[in-house]
């Protein structure tokens, strides 16, 4: 018989730190109730460099901030014709440049494919080490079409869909999008590491 593994007792729940309504939006849709989370606004440093060392990084600095357990996420949107930027640099690309400026990027390129990377990092809290996991959905840059309600959705439209992700339906969009596929893996190890978490009054939840 296996013997059983030791919980691993958090001393309370994990807390998305993110300054982005949408995203928390989505991470809540897709999350449901197989991961105890509580949220908090707080703008976090734009830092640069690889994405999986830029997420790392941000749970680090969040996990001093909140002095507890951590989840942070960074989005990346990556052009392949310019060898993956703007990659973590796309909020201010949108910015700045808006969905037709994004077009006009890859303008004199015929290679529109890119990619959405999403990369969540969770910590146990300061000085732990962060888990990552990264969640890719390839797709093409296309003029924006759809609502223009969250970020870059308009002008990606993901391999074997006729929709932008803006133009699908949420339910749709968080069955395959690069959120869903980063969550997937961090929802199977919650599942796998049992944590238990307790919450301010030493109640485990
Ligand atoms: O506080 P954080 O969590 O960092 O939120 P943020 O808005 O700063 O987000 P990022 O640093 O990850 O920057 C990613 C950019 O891409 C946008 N974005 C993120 N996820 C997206 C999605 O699924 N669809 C469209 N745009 C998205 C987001 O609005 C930003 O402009
Ligand atoms: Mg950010």
């Amino acid at each position: 018989m296996a013997a059983a593994k030791a919980a691993v007792v958090l001393p309370r729940p994990v807390t998305f730190v993110t300054g982005n309504a949408k995203k928390l939006e989505e991470v809540k849709a897709i999350i449901g109730n197989s991961i105890p989370f509580k949220s908090l606004k707080l703008d976090l440093p734009e830092l640069q460099g690889e994405p999986e060392d830029i997420s790392k990084e941000k749970a680090r600095l969040a996990a001093l901030q909140v002095n507890g357990p951590v989840l942070v996420e960074d989005t990346c949107l990556c052009f392949n014709a310019l060898k993956g930027l703007p990659g973590p640099y796309i909020k201010w690309f949108l910015e700045k440049l808006g969905h037709e400026g994004l077009n006009n990027l890859l303008m004199a390129y015929e290679d529109k494919s890119a990619y959405a990377l999403c990369a969540f990092s969770f910590s146990h809290g300061p000085g732990a080490e962060p888990l990552t996991f990264l969640g890719k959905t390839p797709g093409k840059i296309v003029p924006a079409r759809g609502p223009t309600d969250f970020g870059w959705d308009p002008v990606f439209q993901p391999d074997g869909y006729e929709q932008t992700y803006a133009e699908m339906a949420k339910e749709e969009k968080n069955k395959i999008s690069h959120r869903y596929k980063s969550l997937a893996m961090l929802k199977s190890h919650f599942k796998e590491a049992g944590y238990v978490f307790k919450t301010a009054d030493d109640d485990t939840i």
